[in-house]
């Protein structure tokens, strides 16, 4: 089964998503927006450890090796723990409009089983942008990048200021990434106009 709910489609005048000119070139690894994230942070042991790699247009590609830490029922990977890496992989895609965004609504489809110690091989692009509503899908296959597709899913992003994260997050964590200049540079780059 699969469908899509409507405010999953964009709007008749929404626009074709615009690779940012500084975007990392195909084949390129994006590295971490910030190293606690679960998703694709270097410090979270039990996190996803997800690497994406630029892809042409407003595409990219990911790899998530399922770990027992991330089983929901014996041998198997937690689907709360997929569509993590769903949303990751569709978050990732703002580096190459150098936008920040946040997930508004995310629909996940569980096709086939996904076994511990299994690669999933992410695949997710833009498909339309309308003001700060950004639209996109991504797949998740096994055995391979051409391999049957075990998730999907499609999103909607908005589009958001550092200051989401500054209001919102607790005091001790943004003090923290906010006294880390690498992360200052990686989030105030996000907000250079093309
Ligand atoms: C220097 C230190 C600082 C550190 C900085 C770090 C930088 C990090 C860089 C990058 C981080 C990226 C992190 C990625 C992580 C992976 C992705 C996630 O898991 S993100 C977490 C899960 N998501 C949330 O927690 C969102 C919670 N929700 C909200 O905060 C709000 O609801 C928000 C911002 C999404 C929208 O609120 P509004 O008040 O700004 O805007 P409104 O007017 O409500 O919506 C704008 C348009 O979007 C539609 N919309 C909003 N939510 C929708 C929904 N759920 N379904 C359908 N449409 C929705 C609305 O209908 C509206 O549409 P119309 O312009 O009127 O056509």
């Amino acid at each position: 089964m699969s469908g899509s709910s409507s405010s999953l489609k964009p709007p008749a005048d929404a626009s074709a998503p615009v690779r940012h000119p500084e975007a990392p070139s195909p084949g390129e690894l994006l590295g971490a927006h910030y190293d606690q994230c679960f998703g694709c942070g270097g410090e979270q042991p039990h996190g996803l450890l997800l690497e994406a790699r630029a892809g042409e247009g407003v595409s990219l590609t990911a790899e998530f090796t399922v770990q027992p830490a991330h089983q929901g029922a014996p041998g198997l990977a937690h689907g709360g723990v997929l569509a993590s890496a769903l949303d990751e992989t569709l978050g990732s895609l703002n580096w190459l409009l150098r936008t920040i965004a946040v997930t508004g609504r995310l629909e996940t489809d569980f096709v086939r089983p996904v076994p511990v110690g299994s690669v999933l091989h992410l695949q997710a692009r833009v498909t339309a942008v309308a003001g700060r509503k950004i639209y996109s899908t991504a797949t998740g296959r096994l055995g391979g990048p051409d391999g049957p597709v075990a998730v999907r899913a499609d999103a909607l992003f908005i589009e958001v200021k550092v200051d989401h994260f500054v209001d919102n997050g607790r005091p001790e964590e943004i003090r923290a990434a906010m006294n880390d200049p690498d992360q200052v540079r990686r989030a105030r780059a996000f907000e250079v106009n093309p």
